[in-house]
């Protein structure tokens, strides 16, 4: 172990109340808008192949078409209580939404730059009636921050020269100007998700980072802020140089998830995902492999099941509307969500050996066990390996009581679920009451002689 002043300042999990609820909410939507969302990855008939919130960078736009699209930022059809009711009703339990991206477009109306909603034809904030309406359909908001700003001409890559120093301390005071905006507005977000912090520039201000962190941590306790924030002083990030996780979780898992309780590390993580390939504000074109409905389902219980949040991308039009692709999906979900939540929320990892039929959860602070079911097998024959001396009490199909299940044990705690069908169509859930084997009294071992 090394001493470090600004490595991670925590081991361990969280243990508040505020993590806590964090840890239980499973499932999440991320929503990416901005004047990105305007051209939708298209400009001048010709298409851009990377991600949409990108375009900025595309020699395919000049800089001042992109930085003009801020005088077309109209979203005549936003309507913040319709995203919210299509985010509760898809079982969202917190959303993720820029506040700014890297192109440094503001959708509140930041005392600090200009370059935000207030310039526009739109003029008012979109992040409070955001912030006012998920919150009142119960859905917790975590605000996404870019620290990388193209907007901003102090913003560097690098440090080199004197001149890149004088203008990045100026860019780090319009950084935490705006951090501390944005908490003091929008008091009820219960954390901020940093993302645009891999450049050299910010990488070398783990000390300014550090104390920033620490400063908003004061200003709003329980506040929660991953791991992608800040670099310690040897610009190791995510894990410091001790490899501890640096902030409350870890923020790697970009279009990724893990495939074995070791890679998390015992940490908390959240995957956040997009539904074409890799596309995160709006995207016209819609090619390449669309997820479906089914393949999003297993990719939430999968990161339940390894105590991960599955945070799902939604990238709304220029004009505020949402995709009737993305709605479908929400919706799909949402269905799935009214029948099977209980294995989703306040649940975790189950500590049981991986089977192929599908993944196990565990409502925590319960013996309780999922089954979530995405692969049947031929056999009809689920297997369970369960901790010796567990046994299963009671199996029955989530949402349907009478539909029970009597276990063949094979073996001590090894067991088939055996389903009456084959034939499922969608992804269906077990649950498994156990109990811990008592000590049975009546047999007592001989003295030895
Ligand atoms: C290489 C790369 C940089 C930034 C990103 C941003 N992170 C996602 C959460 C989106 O905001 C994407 O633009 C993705 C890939």
């Amino acid at each position: 172990k090394v001493s470090l002043v600004h490595g991670a300042h925590r081991t361990g999990r969280r243990t508040d109340a505020a993590m806590a609820r964090w840890r239980a909410y499973g499932l999440g939507q991320f929503i990416h808008w901005g004047l990105y969302s305007i051209p939708g990855g298209e400009w001048d008939g010709k298409t851009y192949n990377g991600a949409a919130e990108w375009i900025r960078s595309w020699d395919g736009i000049t800089k001042s078409a992109y930085d003009s699209l801020i005088y077309h930022f109209n979203p005549v059809k936003f309507d913040a209580t319709a995203w919210a009711a299509a985010a509760q009703q898809m079982g969202a339990k917190y959303v993720t939404i820029t506040t700014k991206h890297h192109d440094g477009f503001c959708l509140w109306p930041s005392k600090y730059t200009s370059y935000t909603v207030a310039s526009s034809p739109y003029k008012k904030d979109l992040i409070k009636p955001l912030v006012d309406a998920y919150n009142k359909a119960g859905i917790d908001v975590i605000l996404y921050f870019s620290i990388m700003d193209w907007s901003n001409p102090d913003w560097r890559y690098d440090i080199k020269t004197k001149d890149d120093s004088i203008a990045f301390e100026r860019f780090k005071k319009f950084t935490r100007n705006q951090l501390l905006e944005l908490l003091e507005r929008y008091p009820t977000t219960k954390g901020l998700w940093f993302d645009g912090t891999w450049d050299n520039a910010w990488v070398k201000q783990a000390a300014f980072a550090d104390e920033l962190e620490t400063e908003m941590r004061k200003m709003r306790p329980g506040l929660i802020i991953g791991s992608r924030f800040r670099a310690d002083e040897n610009g190791k990030r995510h894990f410091d140089t001790n490899g501890q996780l640096m902030g409350d979780y870890e923020q790697g898992w970009e279009r990724k998830i893990p495939n074995t309780i070791t890679e998390v590390h015992g940490n908390d993580w959240d995957c956040v995902m997009t539904v074409p390939e890799n596309q995160w504000g709006y995207n016209a074109a819609w090619k390449g492999h669309i997820k479906t409905t089914d393949e999003l389902l297993e990719m939430l219980a999968k990161c339940v099941s390894l105590d991960g949040n599955f945070v799902l991308n939604f990238g709304p039009k220029g004009d505020g509307s949402i995709r009737k692709e993305e709605l479908s999906l929400a919706r799909e979900i949402g269905d799935w969500m009214a029948v099977n939540q209980e294995a989703i929320y306040g649940c975790e990892y189950a500590g049981l050996e991986p089977q192929n039929w599908g993944y196990f959860t565990k409502k925590t602070g319960t013996d309780k066990i999922y089954m979530l079911v995405f692969n049947v097998p031929v056999s009809g024959a689920l297997r369970v390996k369960l901790p010796v001396q567990t046994s299963i009490s009671k199996a029955y199909r989530l949402g349907q009581p009478a539909q029970t299940f009597v276990p063949e044990e094979i073996q001590a705690s090894e067991s088939f679920i055996h389903l009456k069908t084959t034939s499922e169509k969608h992804p269906f859930v077990i649950v498994l009451e156990t109990a811990k084997k008592t000590e049975n009294p009546k047999v007592k071992y001989e003295k030895a002689k």
